[in-house]
């Protein structure tokens, strides 16, 4: 849908009114069937009518410069963008690093869940159709040479990060555009934001080369990352004062040639 009638009109004006998150508005447009670019805009437009703040970008965590020492490895930076907070690494992890971890999972993955927004309980959803697999924090020496990796490179404390999540999808699976964080209005994210608190950051990082499509799409920033084995995206969403980054509404493409896998590092505000 890219259009909102006048009961639409009506229920927008009545949530921003009674504070509701923008990006709980924006989920529950989703859910209804409208388009995410669409619903993002009539968000911002009905919340600057409003009179509801925008999200304030504050100081990125993540060092500056073309190259950043992370722990035990030299990882090269591609990209950075600044609105949403979005940077792209190359050199993450080794070649044989990435094969390990694809043999490692291969045997035990499973079909990827989302959390429920009212229950708060995991659930098979045909919005993400990738299968996958979890390790503990640190739960070998490999993982924590990686986790410590990813920590000097998101600066950010080990201790506030969830488990690596390994994913893989196959030819036309995809994750359809959502948000990493727990939205804050939904009464399956007490549960979550008790432990830890909110999300704040994502590391994606590629495991394999994909033949075709599988890009780390945000559609309203207009930014597509292509998987490239040893490469990872980074992105931040939650800033200090705790507001929300409704820019960083991101996807996995589809693939449509070949198989993709991705290995995922989410951190929390606190220990987690
Ligand atoms: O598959 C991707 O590129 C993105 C994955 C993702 O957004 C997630 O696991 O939360
Ligand atoms: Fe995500």
């Amino acid at each position: 849908m890219t259009s909102l009638d006048d009961r639409w009109h009506a229920w927008l004006l009545d949530n921003l009114a009674r504070g509701c998150s923008h990006e709980s508005i924006v989920i529950a447009m989703l859910d209804a069937g409208f388009e995410p670019a669409f619903a993002q805009q009539s968000v911002a437009t009905y919340a600057r009518f409003a009179g509801v703040p925008a999200y304030q970008y504050d100081a990125c965590p993540v060092a500056a410069g073309n190259r950043i020492y992370a722990h035990d490895r030299e990882v090269e930076v591609i990209a950075r963008c600044a609105k949403p907070q979005v940077v792209v690494f190359d050199k993450v992890l080794t070649d044989e690093e990435c094969a390990t971890l694809i043999a490692r999972c291969r045997a035990r993955m499973n079909r990827s869940t989302i959390i429920d927004p009212n229950s708060g309980a995991e659930q098979v959803i045909a919005e993400r159709t990738s299968s996958g697999a979890a390790f503990a924090r640190c739960e070998d020496e490999l993982i924590e040479r990686i986790e410590r990796r990813l920590a000097a490179l998101m600066a950010w404390p080990l201790e506030n990060g969830e488990g690596m999540q390994v994913l893989r999808y196959g030819v036309g699976a995809q994750y359809t555009p959502h948000f990493d964080y727990f939205p804050p209005q939904d009464p399956g994210s007490a549960a979550h934001l008790a432990t830890g608190g909110q999300r704040v950051a994502t590391m994606v990082l590629y495991l394999n080369d994909v033949e075709a499509g599988g890009a780390t799409v945000f559609p309203d920033a207009g930014i597509e990352v292509a998987p490239r084995r040893g490469r990872a995206v980074y992105f931040r969403y939650a800033n200090a004062a705790g507001q929300l980054d409704p820019l960083s509404l991101h996807a996995g493409a589809p693939v449509t040639a070949g198989e993709k896998w991705i290995m995922t590092k989410w951190v929390r505000e606190r220990r987690y």
